[in-house]
């Protein structure tokens, strides 16, 4: 990988007593997807949720371009350049389509155009009417309008929190272009929450695998998929009794 724009150092975390984040270190360059992969309950989102400034790290730090952001708030964040999207696609259902990119260009300053929102649209592989109730889309146009807001203000870095979820393979494979398309000529930095290790091996340039809080692998997908401690964490069934 070349240079590092994003990631982070050290980050634990606990609710309560339970410690859900052990000194998780990660870094993404520019025009690179990392894969963050993991069995459910790892800790992944509870990463998202620390990487984007939604929840506070007990321990580490969190960078941005060679700048300390570990106590910037959510939205001077994504000012900076960081944009994420979430597991479950929610849009504003009441509003059109057109009303909820004007809500996106007028977010904050400096105001985006409606140019601005067309251009994204494009990114984002979003081809509906906007005078459509964005209520009545499908998971897919769901996740690409969501991204297209996101891709108004372009952002050098993209966490993507499953966002195969709910998709056909089709899409997935159209999925994939879009996200490889942004990568490589925009040269965004993205880091993708997937635990289909099938499915990460074909889109990510590198993988991180987490389990119960911890990284327990880092390389290429082949590398980490062939490595015996995460073989063992996906598919060894934890001892009872
Ligand atoms: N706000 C919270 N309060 C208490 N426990 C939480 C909270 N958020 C997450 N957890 C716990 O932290 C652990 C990690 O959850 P997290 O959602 O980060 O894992 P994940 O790897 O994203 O899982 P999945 O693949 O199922 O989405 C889980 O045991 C979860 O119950």
């Amino acid at each position: 990988m070349g240079e590092a724009i994003f990631g982070c150092r050290g980050i634990g975390i606990s609710f309560g007593t339970r410690a859900i984040l052990r000194d998780v270190s990660l870094e993404v360059a520019p025009a690179e997807v990392l894969g963050l992969v993991g069995p459910n309950g790892a800790g992944k989102t509870s990463l998202f949720e620390i990487l984007c400034g939604r929840y506070t790290a007990s321990a580490g730090s969190v960078f941005l371009d060679g700048r300390d952001i570990t106590r910037l708030a959510v939205h001077d964040r994504a000012r900076a350049g960081l944009a994420r999207t979430y597991q479950s696609p929610v849009v504003p259902g009441a509003l059109t389509i057109a009303e909820t990119f004007r809500a996106a260009r007028f977010s904050h300053r400096p105001f985006k155009t409606r140019m601005d929102a067309e251009w994204a649209c494009h990114l984002a592989g979003f081809h509906q009417p906007w005078d459509r109730l964005a209520g009545s889309l499908d998971t897919f146009d769901r996740r690409k309008l969501l991204l297209a807001c996101l891709l108004i203000r372009k952002p050098r870095v993209l966490l993507l929190d499953e966002p195969a979820s709910g998709l056909i393979n089709s899409e997935i494979d159209e999925l994939d272009l879009i996200i490889r398309r942004l990568v490589d000529e925009y040269r965004i930095a993205a880091i993708l929450i997937e635990h289909r290790l099938e499915l990460l091996s074909a889109i990510a340039d590198r993988a991180v695998v987490l389990d119960m809080g911890e990284v327990i692998a880092t390389g290429t997908p082949r590398e980490v998929f062939d490595d015996p401690r995460v073989l063992a964490a996906y598919f060894e069934a934890p001892a009872h009794g």
